[in-house]
Parts: C-alpha cells; structure tokens; sequence
C-alpha cells in the first residue's frame, strides 16, 4: 500500500507527509503506536518530498550530516546527496569497523546503545543531526552527546516526525540543540 490506511491519520497530521505514513498501533508492545515511514518511501514521491522540505530547515553553514541507524540512515544520506554534503552514520553496538565511541541509553519501548567512528568529524565541524522520528528523545540526545564527545558542533536536530507528548524535542532544545520537523503527531 502507498498510503496511511482509512482511519489511521492521527489528530494534527497536517499534509502530504503525514498522510504518507502509516500508523500501526501495538508495535512492537501493546501500547505503542509506531509511525511507520515504510509506507512513505513506497510512494514514488516521498523521499523527494521529504528531502525537499528537510532542506529548506537546514541551517547555514553545515559541514556535515548524521544520520542514525537505521531508519534515520535513508533520509539523512538523501539530504546529504541533495545538499553535497558528507555523512557521519551513528550505528548500534559493534556494526563499526574503526575505532569507536559509543553511548547507551533508553528507547520509547527499549534501550539500546549507538556508536560513531571516533575521526568522523574534524574537531569545529558543524554537524546537522537528522533522523526519521523523534519520541522520548533518549536516541538523538545521545548521538548528540557523541557527536560533542567527538569535536563537533551541533547546530540543530531535523526529523521527519515528532511525537511532542513524548517530550524529546523540549528535551534536545534544553542540550542547546535547535530542533525542526516536518510532522506531529500528538498523543504518542
Ligand atoms: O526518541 P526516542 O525515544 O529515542 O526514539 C526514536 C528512535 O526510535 C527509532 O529507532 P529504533 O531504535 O526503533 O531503530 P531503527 O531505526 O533501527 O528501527 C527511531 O528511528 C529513532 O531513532
Ligand atoms: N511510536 C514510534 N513509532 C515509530 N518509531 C518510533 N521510535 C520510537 N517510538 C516510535
């Protein structure tokens, strides 16, 4: 299917993006309700879109980009390809080949622990965190304690979607972290 079932677009989705994401509820605990991207990159005009508008956030003066595995991986290597920018991968425990730093922390329905390339970034370079979605915040605060831990400057956060109720983009704004999304979902 190329779009979000009948029913399913939640209180506050607000264009063609949200209307591109499908919400299954019960993944992958009773509970949850996962916003699943899978359905937007279907459509033939999803990552272009997403990719477009994820470009016009972009502050000035980005050296690099970062994505976060896995889900944040597909969007932040296209706005990377669109903006001619290279790209730090934040990955989860032991995927690197180099020498790593790494961080643990607690996910909306788990933990887990990321890791980066520790000569990644060049100290001063000015990084943009992008990942698909933003929940209790508890991944991108920690990849932004990484990227700092490694010299750079995060000079803002994108996601395709936040869960605001959730708390985690007040929570990266209070690490001094500029935090943009194309899509919300309240409620969870
Ligand atoms: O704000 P948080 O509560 O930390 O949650 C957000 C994170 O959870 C999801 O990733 P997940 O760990 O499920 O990994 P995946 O992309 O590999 O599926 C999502 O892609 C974010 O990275
Ligand atoms: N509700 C949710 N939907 C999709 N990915 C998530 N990651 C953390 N919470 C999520």
């Amino acid at each position: 299917m190329t779009g979000a079932e009948p029913g399913h677009r939640p209180p506050g989705a607000h264009d063609d993006i949200a209307a591109l994401i499908r919400t299954i509820p019960d993944h992958p605990k009773p509970g949850i309700l996962f916003r699943d991207v899978t359905t937007l990159l279907l459509d033939p005009r999803g990552l272009a879109m997403v990719t477009a508008r994820l470009a016009g956030l972009v502050p000035a003066g980005i050296d690099l980009i970062a994505g976060i595995e896995a889900r944040g991986f597909i969007f932040g290597a296209a706005l990377a390809h669109h903006l001619g920018k290279g790209l730090v991968l934040i990955r989860k425990d032991g995927k690197l080949p180099g020498a790593t730093i790494g961080i643990d922390y607690a996910l909306e329905y788990g933990t887990d622990r990321i890791e980066m390339h520790e000569d990644a970034c060049v100290p001063g370079q000015t990084v943009l965190l992008v990942d698909d979605l933003i929940a209790t915040g508890g991944t991108a605060q920690a990849a932004v304690r990484l990227l700092r831990q490694a010299g750079a400057r995060v000079a803002g956060a994108a996601f395709v979607v936040d869960l605001p109720d959730l708390g985690g983009a007040e929570a990266l704004r209070a690490d001094g972290v500029p935090v943009t999304s194309l899509v919300g979902f309240p409620g969870h």
